[in-house]
C-alpha cells in the first residue's frame, strides 16, 4: 500500500470534495486524513489530503485524480509521503538553525534529504563535514553576487533541490534569485514582524524597550522581510535585559521557529494564497 500527500486548491464551488473523493476511489484508496479551507477573501478553495491506495505508479493514480477533477480549474500537488522533499541550507557564521536541523534530521523528526550546505563563509564547514554533508563556500561581494546566485541555482539544479533554507543566511537575495524560486526559499527573520525588519532586530527592540521578542520564518520575495509568514513566536523579556541577552535568547526562539517551518514545508502542509499562507498542521 503506497500513502500519498494531495494538495488543491482552486476556486471554491460544489463538488470539489466529491469529484475528488471520486478519483480516490478510482485509485482503489482510502482518505487517512484531510484538511480545507475557503479564503472568504479571494473565494479560492484549498485542501490537503494523505490517502492511502494499492497503486504504487505515481503516474497513474495522478491521471486517476487529474480525470476525476477535470470540471475544476485546479492547482494539484501529488507526492508519495515516501517521496522525501530535497532541501538545500544556507549558512552565513550562526550556528544555531542549522544545528537544530541537522538535529531533528538525524534523529528522524525532519523527513528530508540535506544533499548540499552552502555559505558565503567558511566556519560552518566542519558542522556539515560532522554530519557526512558536503559543504560548498561562495563567497558574496556585491561585485559577485549574481556570478555566486548563478553558483548556488547550479547546486539546485545538479541537485534536483526542491527548496531552500536561509538558516540565518545573511545576505538578500536578488529579484532574479528570488523570482526563479517561487514559494520555494523560507528564511528565518529574527523578529516578530513585521516589527523589526533588516539588520539588528534585536538591537532595535532593546531600544524600543519591548516586553516580547520573537522571530518569524516566512517564504523569501524580493521584498526584503516581506514574504508571507509560515511561523512565528515569541518569548516574554523585560527592562533588565540587555541587547546581547535578547540576542542569546532570540536563537531559542528562532531555532524552534524555522525547524517547524521547515517540517510543515517539507510535509506540503503550507499552501499559499496572494500574500498570506495557508498552514495545515
Ligand atoms: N530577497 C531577500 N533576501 C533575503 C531575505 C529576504 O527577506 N528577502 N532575508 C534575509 C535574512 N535577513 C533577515 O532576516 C537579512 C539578512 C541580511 C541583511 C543585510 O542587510 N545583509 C547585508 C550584508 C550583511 C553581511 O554581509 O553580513 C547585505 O546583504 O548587503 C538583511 C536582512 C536573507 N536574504
Amino acid at each position: 500500500m503506497e500513502r500519498y500527500v494531495m494538495t488543491l486548491s482552486c476556486p471554491d464551488q460544489p463538488g470539489i470534495i466529491r469529484a475528488f473523493a471520486e478519483g480516490v476511489v478510482q485509485a482503489q484508496g482510502n482518505i487517512v486524513d484531510n484538511k480545507q479551507y475557503t479564503d472568504p477573501d479571494t473565494g479560492t478553495f484549498s485542501m490537503r489530503t494523505e490517502f492511502d491506495s494499492p497503486i504504487s505508479d505515481l503516474g497513474a493514480v495522478r491521471s486517476l485524480l487529474d480525470d476525476a477533477l477535470a470540471a475544476y480549474d485546479t492547482t494539484v500537488t501529488l507526492r508519495p509521503e515516501a517521496q522525501r522533499r530535497r532541501v538545500l541550507l544556507m549558512v552565513s557564521k550562526a550556528d544555531h538553525c542549522l544545528l537544530d536541523l541537522l538535529y531533528r534530521w538525524e534523529n528522524g523528526e525532519l523527513p528530508v534529504d540535506i544533499p548540499v550546505i552552502v555559505s558565503n563563509h567558511t566556519d560552518l564547514q566542519p558542522i556539515a563535514e560532522r554530519h557526512g554533508i558536503p559543504f560548498v563556500h561562495i563567497p558574496v561581494t556585491k561585485e559577485s553576487k549574481p556570478a555566486a546566485e548563478a553558483a548556488l541555482l547550479a547546486l539546485v539544479e545538479e541537485h534536483a533541490v526542491d527548496f531552500v533554507v536561509l538558516a540565518r543566511y545573511m545576505q538578500v537575495l536578488s529579484d532574479d534569485l528570488c523570482s526563479a524560486l517561487p514559494g520555494r526559499i523560507i528564511n528565518i527573520h529574527h523578529s516578530f514582524l513585521p516589527g523589526f525588519k533588516g539588520a539588528k532586530p534585536y538591537h532595535q527592540a532593546h531600544a524600543r524597550g519591548v516586553k516580547l521578542i520573537g522571530a518569524t520564518a516566512h517564504y523569501v520575495t524580493a521584498d526584503l522581510d516581506e514574504g508571507p509568514i509560515i511561523e512565528q513566536d515569541v518569548a516574554r523579556v523585560d527592562h533588565a535585559w540587555t541587547a546581547e541577552q535578547l540576542v542569546a535568547h532570540g536563537r531559542d526562539v528562532e531555532r524552534l521557529v524555522l525547524s517547524r517551518a521547515v517540517l510543515r514545508h517539507a510535509e506540503d502542509r503550507v499552501l499559499m494564497t496572494g500574500a498570506r499562507t495557508i498552514v495545515f498542521a
